[in-house]
């Protein structure tokens, strides 16, 4: 008899819905699963040699050094929290259909104030994005430090006296946790690959590459590998201000947008790009080569001497 595939996932509410979305949709594939949670560092023994090949992800190393020690089939990943260098010997298996992509803000009691030029607004967020982008259309601002799974973040909130904290929308609207005083931040651009769920492999795992190869929406799958090359091409390290997103259209263009900013908002970068579908492989690479020879790499360098 076949041994069920063992999904990996964190223990958080928002890692728990996004692997037993993929659990159900290998289970709608006729394929038995189960749900592996699995606890963040510490409680494991994270072997240095492990490190030394490659895992690096804050949010994905645990579930990588479980998925390479053979305790899982699967892990299931928010594909902006994986690193642009996949560890040695992990593979996509699939990337699932996007979910909402922008960015809000969760506001307390109105948000009036955004009119008002004068107003100094408390924001919370620890993304180095959000704070740039912020930054840069509200420059008088005050930004607040925020961290912690969503749950933990939308309870802070409630607790400061801020006057907002700004989110991702999936993150928020998957697990029915969007509150009513929120609005779409539609001028932010988003990070590489958010409101996008991977699902990864051991690469000699034929048997479960291919269950999730059902999986795979292709159209996300090469608009979040157009969005993540930008980022690679840029490095950026994760505290790096760089947006990407890129989206198709039923004509079959794929539209592109990136963006690199200082962490104090005051200079940007900007690419928009568009190629039909079967030439849009190397976008995200081009685009970046663009803003490079506009001098992107003195932009990055801010972030690397900010920190
Ligand atoms: N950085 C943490 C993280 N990783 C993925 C999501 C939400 C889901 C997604 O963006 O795909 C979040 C929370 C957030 O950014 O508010």
């Amino acid at each position: 008899m076949q041994q069920p595939i063992r999904i990996g996932t964190r223990e958080s509410q928002l890692a728990l819905w996004q692997a037993h979305r993929v659990q159900d949709l290998l289970n709608a594939a006729g394929h038995e699963t189960v749900l592996v949670p699995i606890k963040s560092e510490g409680d494991i023994d994270l072997v240095t040699p492990l490190y030394e090949i490659g895992v690096t992800g804050i949010f994905t190393k645990t579930l990588d050094v479980a998925l390479l020690s053979g305790r899982i089939d699967i892990a299931v990943h928010s594909l902006k929290d994986v690193p642009t260098q996949m560890p040695k010997n992990i593979v996509t298996g699939a990337v699932l259909e996007r979910g909402p992509v922008k960015d809000i803000l969760v506001y307390k009691d109105d948000v009036r104030w955004m009119q008002q030029a004068d107003f100094v607004a408390n924001i919370a967020t620890s993304s180095t994005r959000r704070k740039a982008q912020w930054l840069r259309r509200f420059p008088q601002h005050q930004l607040h430090n925020l961290r912690g799974n969503v749950n933990t973040r939308l309870q802070k909130l409630a607790d400061e006296n801020w006057n907002g904290a700004i989110f991702a929308a999936a993150g928020l609207e998957r697990i029915g946790l969007r509150p009513a005083n929120s609005i779409e931040l539609d001028w932010m651009l988003p990070a590489p690959a958010q409101g996008a769920v991977v699902a990864v492999c051991r690469e000699d795992d034929k048997a479960s590459r291919h269950a999730c190869s059902t999986l795979n929406h292709a159209p996300t799958r090469l608009c979040t590998h157009i969005e993540r090359d930008f980022l690679r091409a840029l490095m950026g390290g994760c505290t790096t201000p760089i947006s990407a997103y890129a989206y198709v259209t039923t004509n079959n263009i794929i539209h592109f947008n990136g963006e690199v900013c200082s962490p104090d908002g005051t200079q940007t970068l900007t690419v928009a790009l568009n190629a039909p579908v079967a030439d849009a492989y190397d976008l995200g690479k081009t685009a970046a080569d663009e803003l490079l020879a506009q001098g992107a790499r003195d932009i990055v360098n801010l972030s690397r001497n900010a920190q």
